[in-house]
């Protein structure tokens, strides 16, 4: 099965526009959309998931037309949003079942058995009986990729799971994700860019509501080979270097300001080129997004 998104848009009515004409195309494995705040991630997952209509464009996941046959998408959809509640006084075990039914799994026996399997699945086994108000942020979110994954979905939206998750669960949750299965779509949306490189074989660079990149993310790597410049600068530089150059990246190594730069050729005798990684390809292009809204704002 394939997702097929064209030429999609949507413009709140405060003016925003969140999606401008979305291509992407998208097979069975796990696919990263990785963007910013406010890229337009959670109004393109919503989409999909037939929460929201867009102004214009389509949609379509294998034969069906998402936009006009929601009920039909979500028979095959498993969706984990950004936030969610849980009746925190029912146990893991309780809410299970009740989705399950909700998902039409009517047969007791039949519901019992996938519920037990994804609690064994999402390590949640041991603590199914006790209330999920209880439960840590990871415990939660992975309860709740249990939720989207009853009744066996063959396209799975996860939206910014591991944010806020501290790095064993995160790092459980990926694993979760990963074993979900070859021939599931998956589609992961996260600000993270570690998220990408150890989970996804393809992605998409997302912002300002545009795609900026869609591939693997060895491939994308290779378009900036010799043209990222590294540089520890003093704190009274930076703004300076701002300034003149393309600084794609600032971080602090033992409190010191370090930055990457885009440059075609040696910015200067004192950078020193360095392999691009993710990171880079990542604030390129998203440097680049917020170098454009300036320049169109001006
Ligand atoms: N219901 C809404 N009404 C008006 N503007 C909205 C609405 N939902 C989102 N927006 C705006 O649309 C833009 C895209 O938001 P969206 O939530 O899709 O981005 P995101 O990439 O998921 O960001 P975040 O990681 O912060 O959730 C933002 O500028 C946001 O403020």
């Amino acid at each position: 099965m394939q997702l097929q998104i064209r030429n999609l848009s949507k413009t709140y009515p405060n003016g925003v526009r969140a999606l401008r004409g979305v291509d992407l195309t998208i097979g069975a494995g796990m696919f990263g959309l990785l963007g910013p705040n406010g890229a337009g991630k959670s109004t393109l997952m919503r989409t999909i998931a037939t929460l929201q209509d867009p102004d214009g464009g389509s949609v379509r996941f294998g034969d069906i037309d998402v936009l006009t046959q929601k009920d039909r998408l979500r028979g095959v959809l498993g969706y984990l949003p950004q936030e969610f509640g849980l009746y925190p006084n029912l146990s893991a075990e309780a809410i299970l079942d009740h989705f399950a039914v909700l998902k039409g799994i009517v047969d007791p026996k039949q519901r019992r058995t996938q519920v037990a399997a994804l609690l064994e699945q999402t390590n949640l086994t041991a603590a199914r009986k006790n209330a999920v108000g209880g439960y840590s942020g990871g415990m939660k979110q992975r309860l709740g990729i249990a939720i989207a994954l009853l009744g066996r979905p063959q396209l799975v939206i996860v939206d910014e799971p591991t944010a806020g998750l501290d790095p064993t669960e995160r790092h459980r949750f990926l694993n979760l994700l990963a074993d979900i299965g070859d021939d599931v779509v998956v589609i992961l949306s996260t600000h993270i860019v570690e998220d990408v490189r150890e989970l996804c074989s393809q992605f998409a660079i997302i912002a300002a509501g545009e795609v900026k990149f869609s591939g693997a993310p060895e491939a994308v790597v290779g378009g900036l080979r010799g043209k990222i410049w590294r540089r520890v600068v003093a704190r009274a530089e930076l703004d300076d270097m701002q300034k003149r150059l393309r600084v794609i990246s600032t971080r602090l190594v033992t409190g010191r300001p370090v930055i990457h730069v885009y440059h075609e050729g040696s910015p200067g005798p004192e950078f020193e080129s360095v392999e691009p990684d993710l990171e880079d390809v990542y604030f390129y292009h998203i440097t680049g997004a917020a170098q454009g809204a300036a320049s169109e704002a001006a």
